[in-house]
């Protein structure tokens, strides 16, 4: 689960503003446009007040119609007026919920690979969706709802004190309570909305993930088992939504009694000084549209405090992903590369999980020339994978272990760096689109010859010709439409696309027959570009220039095939069992 950063009320107060600050303009116009409603708003009941006391002392027709077209002509303004400060603040809403987005995007574009093991892609969408939505109606609702209470009881309050200060007191005597109330439920309300956003986010996980792995749930015969969890899951998030249904559905309502309870105050007190003469019909009459107006605001303001809170929730949930730092990234002094040979060295190169205590990689030294071909075989496990991570830094590693013609890949810059390694990796991922887009990927200008040479190379180009719209054919997700091999070639076509001076392929023809990865290896032999074939296929492996034996992290061999078929050794025996597989596989097929 995300960290959630520690903030303060002051330091999410801070974040909004920021968040508001490009879209000031909009703000202002809505705050300014608030402004005037409501200073119509408190003339109203003034302007009525007038119109009774002067009809009751002396009644003309002529000032009825007077009064009503001037009350009907200001009541018009006045909604035009709410009108344009709903667009304004409610876009302003939008506008922040669009920015939102994008930086949640570009930023987790800037995480290295390691943050999604960590973090599941359920919960980033959740966070980038609707936590996203609750900042936009904590900026658009909760924003004018907020400063339209207080404009409201700004205006009012000394307009009441004005008319009848004893009256207007008494009738506003139960407001602290409502603010006492509200104050006493807002950490409630606020950490039940916590537990709901992560019940939320934990069942969206779970769909996310058994989406993904619905053939592995059918072949296991898994769908009760992933029921009953979805079951918990979602009756998790029943009971924490309940929890906070009953907290709003008693205070909500509280607040509107208690509301509700001045007016009767007013009514109470207010007939009997009529009655006395110490107060003018008008003037009651202006008290209680008044407090009517009030009345509105205050029991929305369990609505709006809700919405602020929910929206402080998930400004923590959203700055959670926004404050981590990319751990892989550009040195203020990154060196630029234009001119890649290819040359590699590796010096004592070591490299351990942050999650484990021993080293996964240990003091590896060998050097590639530019242009060299090498293989890289070894175990289960013996750490290839994690090496040919490494030199395209998507693993985070300390300087000067890897050179790049003869600089060390640290200081460079990851664009130039990550520019000059086509790098296939063990699991071949397509993206739902063309077959020719998913090739071309590394450069979406590139010609139909470019896509078709790499696909030639990678030994796909006969089958994608026979495919219902050929070049044209639409993958689906990860490129369920293909085959393994297929998905395989298609991933090599596009690294074969991009021609950078280094090609590292991980375990990439896995899928692949012997017979098509030879050939491909051929193809690749006429290309100049330094390789690093790391496979299991040691028939492949064998037709490499150089062949790093790997166990447990170290180098234990390097030679041709020729040199190390010839010594007892790790190479040696690795051979035997790979002859002895394939004659069983030739026999069997
Ligand atoms: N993200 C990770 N966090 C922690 N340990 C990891 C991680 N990735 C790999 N490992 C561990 O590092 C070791 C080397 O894994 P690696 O994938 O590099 O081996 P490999 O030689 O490529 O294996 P294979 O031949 O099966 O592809 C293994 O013990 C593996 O469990």
């Amino acid at each position: 689960m995300i960290a959630a950063p520690k903030s303060g009320r002051s330091s999410r107060f801070r974040r909004l503003l920021h968040y508001l600050r490009p879209h000031q303009t909009k703000i202002w116009a809505g705050v300014v446009a608030l402004l005037v409603v409501n200073l119509l708003g408190t003339y109203l009941p003034l302007l009525i007040g007038t119109a009774i006391d002067e009809l009751q002392a002396q009644f003309q027709f002529q000032r009825v119609v007077f009064y009503a077209l001037l009350l009907i002509g200001l009541a018009s303004l006045m909604w035009l007026i709410r009108m344009a400060s709903r667009l304004w603040i409610f876009g302003a809403g939008r506008l922040v919920e669009f920015d939102l987005k994008q930086r949640i995007f570009e930023h987790l574009l800037r995480l290295e690979p390691s943050y999604f093991a960590e973090n599941t892609a359920g919960d980033l969408i959740n966070r980038a969706t609707s936590d996203v939505d609750n900042i936009r109606r904590l900026v658009g609702f909760a924003l004018l709802s907020a400063v339209n209470t207080l404009f409201a009881y700004g205006f009012t309050l000394p307009m009441m004190l004005a008319i009848h200060p004893g009256l207007s007191l008494g009738a506003i005597a139960v407001y602290p309570a409502v603010l006492f109330i509200v104050q006493t439920f807002s950490d409630r309300l606020r950490s039940e909305q916590l537990e709901v956003q992560q019940s939320l986010s934990d069942l969206s996980d779970l769909i996310q993930e058994d989406m993904s792995g619905i053939a592995l749930i059918k072949i296991y015969g898994q769908e009760a088992n992933e029921q009953r969890q979805f079951d918990r899951l979602n009756a998790e998030l029943l009971a924490n939504n309940l929890v906070l249904a009953k907290t709003r559905n008693i205070l909500f309502p509280l607040l509107g009694g208690m509301v509700s309870f001045s007016l009767l105050i007013l009514l109470w007190f207010g007939s009997r000084m009529i009655a006395d003469n110490t107060i003018q019909v008008g003037d009651f009459v202006a008290l209680l549209l008044y407090i009517e107006r009030l009345i509105f605001p205050t029991a929305l303001l369990g609505f709006t405090i809700t919405t602020y809170q929910r929206g402080e929730v998930s400004i923590d949930r959203v700055e959670a992903i926004l404050s981590v730092e990319p751990r892989i990234k550009d040195a203020p002094d990154a060196l630029s590369l234009p001119q890649v040979k290819g040359h590699l060295r590796f010096q004592e190169f070591s490299y351990t999980y942050p999650n484990r205590r021993t080293p996964v990689l240990d003091r590896l030294t060998f050097e590639v020339q530019p242009g060299e071909m090498v293989a890289i075989v070894g175990p289960i496990g013996c750490g290839k994978s994690t090496l040919a991570s490494a030199l395209p830094r998507l693993l985070d590693i300390a300087p000067n272990q890897i050179f790049l013609d003869g600089i060390d890949i640290t200081r460079l810059r990851l664009a130039d760096l990550r520019g000059a390694i086509a790098y296939v990796p063990q699991e071949s991922f397509l993206f739902s689109t063309t077959i020719k887009n998913n090739i071309r990927y590394g450069e979406p200008e590139a010609s139909e010859l470019k896509v078709i040479a790499a696909a030639s190379q990678a030994q796909i180009h006969h089958e994608i010709l026979n495919f219902p719209k050929q070049y044209e054919t639409l993958v689906g997700e990860r490129g369920i439409t293909l085959s393994g091999g297929q998905r395989q070639r298609t991933a090599l076509a596009r690294a074969l696309l991009v021609n950078a001076p280094i090609l590292v392929l991980d375990d990439a023809l896995a899928s692949v027959d012997n017979q098509t990865a030879s050939q491909i290896l051929r193809a690749l032999h006429d290309r100049r570009q330094t390789v690093l074939f790391i496979s299991h296929q040691l028939a492949a492996a064998a037709t490499c220039d150089r062949i790093l034996v790997m166990d447990r992290g170290r180098i234990v061999q390097q030679g041709t095939h020729s040199e190390l078929v010839a010594v007892s050794g790790l190479y040696q025996s690795l051979w035997e069992q790979y002859q002895v597989e394939a004659t069983l596989q030739s026999e069997g097929g």
